[in-house]
């Protein structure tokens, strides 16, 4: 609730202006009970038409204020509520952004969506109740008690009865509702968590005829979520019965204890009325309150649970006096290692190499070794917990994240596209890259040739994630991506494996001229497309089985020379 307090500040005045519209708003409901006591008790008993027509304008004047300054309540709270909604959701789509992959893995994808919606929605739904209820409840209530009291005292102390009879009810149904309300936002966590899964994964779902499995888990969840909140609003439903109940009981107390009053005329009918209507606005505010009250909870949970993303400690942080690097396109790894959060064994252990601008290393090793993990920690998505990672002479740590990452193109394994122009994908890489140079890149990734197929080539559309692609040509975007962006570090992802041999061919090629002053790290899993590299590590199980050309590593290293032989013909073999 300390966030939620200062994203209010910048609509201090609008909210001002709606609570005192609402109290005057207040004050004139207040009021009308008075006019008509006076149009029965002078008007009506003294059949003085003039009086009930005079009095009656007042009235029609002071409800049309009233509904007036509360239309104007009413349109001020929906703009604070929205902007205050609009805000908290930038803020943490912005959060979100900045997030690296250990802190995203810490909340999960669906939670994350979860709260940056329908959390804020319920935390704008209570701001909008507060902003109209939060003055107007207690007017009604305190200045009802006051004006009925100084009305008739004897028939006001039917409300010492009615008053405990609400207040014990509203608490008992807080106290069953409450804890249901609370467990409402993890149960639609569950819902959206299995309907992501299910709508990104939906080909493998239907390839492995998984659909009534999957259709089953998220009647499952859903059904928890109905249940919950069937339960829950119908424990809050009970409040209506039963604060009606007690209106009407308290209501036809007043009148049976009043009607003998005003037969013996020690009170006033217009009086009876008077304390009629005070009392009903009494207990309508008193259940306003209780609503509001109500909704507390589930909004505090909402609340915690966006202040949790908000105020979750930067994993990885840029440091106070950033630092530029010196020369340009230099790798070097200085006895790295790396466990992930929460892993025993190291993914990386004791790497060593440096890579000058250039020149290309390939690494290499089977699945799980730690390729990725490596190129991982280049970019900082996750810190070294042992060595230190040297771009241009500087530790990757001493740079701000997005000068760091301003140097790096990255291809990652499974190509990322958005939906969007295909210019619009590159420029990701750019920002100001231009047609021409977009152009070129693409030429580069061979792409051109399914590009300018396309119709408005650059300017053709991709839908969500690419779909509309083939899983090369995909490939062949993001890598045009990285080359838009002409950086100094190139890092390939196992990048090429959706490529066919030709296409493979003609894009090293085209990518050796692109890349000869750059720092270029390419994880592959053939060796014959990295044998030219200027040297190759070899990962086994997180260690440094091997650091060297091809021919130094078939000679050396054991781990090389049997990937070497189950990919190479013994011709090749001899060859080298
Ligand atoms: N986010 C993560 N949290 C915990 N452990 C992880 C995470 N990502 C990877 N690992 C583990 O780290 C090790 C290295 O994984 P990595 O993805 O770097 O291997 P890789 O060599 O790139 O594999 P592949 O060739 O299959 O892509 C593996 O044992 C993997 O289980």
């Amino acid at each position: 609730m300390k966030n939620l307090s200062s994203h209010l500040r910048p609509y201090r005045w609008n909210i001002l202006l709606a609570v005192l519209a609402m109290a005057i708003s207040a004050g004139s409901d207040l009021g009308l009970p008075l006019l008509l006591a006076q149009i029965v008790n002078v008007g009506l008993y003294q059949d003085d038409l003039a009086v009930v027509l005079r009095l009656g304008g007042w009235m029609l004047a002071l409800a049309l204020l009233g509904g007036g300054f509360a239309l104007l309540n009413s349109y001020l709270s929906a703009q604070v509520s929205a902007n205050v909604g609009r805000t908290l959701r930038a803020e943490i789509f912005d959060k979100v952004e900045s997030f690296s992959p250990a802190e995203s893995g810490m909340f999960g994808t669906a939670s994350l969506i979860t709260r940056s919606t329908n959390d804020v929605v319920q935390i704008q739904n209570y701001l909008l109740a507060l902003l109209r209820m939060v003055v107007r409840a207690p007017i009604l209530a305190v200045g009802g008690l006051a004006l009925s009291v100084g009305t008739s005292p004897t028939l006001s102390l039917v409300l010492c009865v009615s008053l405990p009879l609400l207040a014990f009810s509203v608490s008992l149904v807080a106290k069953k509702g409450l804890p249901l309300s609370t467990s409402m936002q993890e149960r639609l966590d569950r819902v959206t968590l299995i309907m992501r899964e299910k709508l990104t994964g939906v080909r493998v779902i239907r390839a492995f005829g998984n659909e009534e499995y999957e259709q089953e888990r998220f009647d499952q969840a859903s059904r928890d979520l109905t249940g919950t909140a069937i339960r829950m609003n119908r424990v809050m439903t009970l409040l209506f019965p039963i604060s009606n109940l007690i209106m009407g009981g308290t209501i036809t107390a007043i009148v049976w204890l009043g009607a003998p009053m005003a037969g013996s005329g020690s009170l006033l009918v217009g009086d009876v009325i008077v304390i009629v209507q005070y009392v009903t606005q009494i207990l309508m505010s008193i259940m306003m309150i209780s609503m509001v009250f109500a909704m507390l909870p589930r909004a505090v949970t909402s609340a915690v649970r966006i202040n949790e993303v908000l105020d979750a400690p930067e994993v990885i942080s840029d440091p106070s006096a950033p630092r530029q690097g010196a020369a340009r396109g230099e790798l070097a790894f200085e006895d790295v290692s790396f466990t992930y959060p929460g892993a025993e064994e190291p993914a990386l252990s004791h790497i060593s190499f440096t890579s000058h601008a250039g020149e290309t290393t390939a690494i290499i090793g089977s699945t799980g070794s730690g390729k990725s993990s490596l190129l991982n920690l280049i970019l900082r998505f996750y810190d070294v917990t042992g060595g230190r990672i040297l771009v241009d002479g500087v530790d990757v740590r001493e740079y701000s994240q997005q000068e760091l990452r301003g140097k790096i193109g990255y291809v990652p394994q499974r190509a990322v596209l958005f939906s969007g122009s295909i210019a619009g994908n590159l420029r990701l890489g750019r920002e100001d890259a231009s047609d021409s140079e977009l152009s070129r890149a693409v030429s580069i990734a061979q792409a051109d040739e399914f590009v300018n197929r396309r119709e408005g080539g650059l300017e053709a559309g991709l839908s969500q994630g690419g779909a509309n692609l083939s899983g090369g040509q995909k490939q062949r975007l993001s890598i045009a991506r990285a080359v838009a962006r002409r950086p100094e570090i190139y890092l390939f992802d196992d990048s090429f494996s959706a490529l066919d041999f030709t296409t493979d061919a003609k894009l090293r090629a085209a990518l050796s001229g692109e890349t000869k002053d750059a720092t270029v790290l390419i994880v592959a899993q053939r060796v014959s497309t990295i044998r030219h590299a200027d040297r190759i590590l070899v990962l086994d199980g997180g260690e440094q089985a091997g650091l060297g050309t091809h021919r130094e590593l078939l000679k050396s290293c054991p781990v090389y020379r049997e990937i070497a032989e189950s990919q190479l013909s013994q011709k090749e073999m001899d060859y080298e």
